[in-house]
């Protein structure tokens, strides 16, 4: 079977530097892979390769989403790339502050619709419906994700844990298959990390997802992952299961370290 997503020698220079350099890396349907590697590693620029933000300077994207023919995702923007089912948060949160978190989610969900969500909320007769539908559905996705009780709430007011879960919730529903975590856990105490460690394990086994995350906290990422990947200087150094990675010198050398003890 096809990789749901199969990444073929990925180069981004950003003039004399290659922040990627020559980077395969296939995610399997159902996997829960991590991306790992030190600071400036290239790492999101790997997602902004994938989600069209960035053109790479070498190589090709191709996704097989379930039940489709394999597509290359080259030339894409962004918002067609979350057309095509894979949806990605941000290292630092991204909200609309302003926006209630059921507005966030609408937001979210507007790729989904046919006659846009400006449209939708101007609400000429006809989009109605549509959009009556999309408010559940985005209510449906809060209850899922744990933040049904703050539907009304604005996004600005959450805790900053839930802050970080509405992002998910804004990115499934743009309905993907694919979806890229970068960093979910960074800033959160113990509980909230371990609240997303369920959460990310609940995503891919009850909401048929694939999820590929980076992730600085390695007992997260050991304890949550099929498959690793480590880069590092732009270049892929290992992939394995996590105890492959943890075991592998060239890892510990260059990321790992005494890490590695406590992961
Ligand atoms: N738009 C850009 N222009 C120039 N250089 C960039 C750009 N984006 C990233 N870089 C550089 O590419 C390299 C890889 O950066 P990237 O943000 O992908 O690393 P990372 O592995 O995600 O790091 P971190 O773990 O700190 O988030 C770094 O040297 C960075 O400064």
């Amino acid at each position: 079977m096809e990789p749901i997503l199969n990444v073929k020698n990925l180069t981004m220079k950003f003039g004399g530097l290659k922040a990627l350099d020559d980077v395969s890396i296939a995610i399997e349907k159902g996997q829960i892979a991590a991306l790992i590697g030190p600071n400036g590693a290239g790492k999101t620029t790997f997602f902004n390769c994938i989600t069209g933000i960035y053109e790479p300077t070498h190589g090709n994207v191709e996704i097989t989403p379930p039940g489709k023919a394999t597509q290359s995702l080259k030339g894409l923007k962004p918002n067609y790339v979350t057309e095509r089912g894979i949806a990605r948060t941000f290292q630092n949160i991204r909200l609309f502050h302003g926006m209630t978190v059921l507005e966030n989610v609408l937001i979210g969900r507007h790729c989904r619709l046919s006659s846009g969500i400006i449209k939708a909320m101007l609400k000429p007769s006809s989009q109605r419906e549509e959009e009556k539908k999309a408010v559940y559905d985005s209510y449906e996705i809060l209850e899922k994700i744990g933040l049904a009780k703050y539907v009304n709430e604005m996004a600005v007011n959450l805790p900053y844990g839930a802050q970080r879960r509405l992002e998910i919730a804004r990115a499934m529903a743009t309905d993907p298959f694919l979806l890229l975590l970068d960093e979910p856990a960074a800033g959160m105490n113990p509980q909230e990390t371990k609240e997303l460690d369920d959460l990310i394990l609940w995503l891919r086994d009850n909401e048929n997802l694939t999820i590929l995350l980076i992730e600085h906290d390695m007992k997260l990422v050991m304890s949550l992952s099929d498959w690793i990947h480590v880069v590092d200087y732009g270049k892929k150094i290992a992939e394995g299961t996590p105890a492959e990675i943890k075991a592998n010198p060239d890892v510990i050398k260059a990321y790992l370290g005494e890490e590695s003890d406590d992961a």
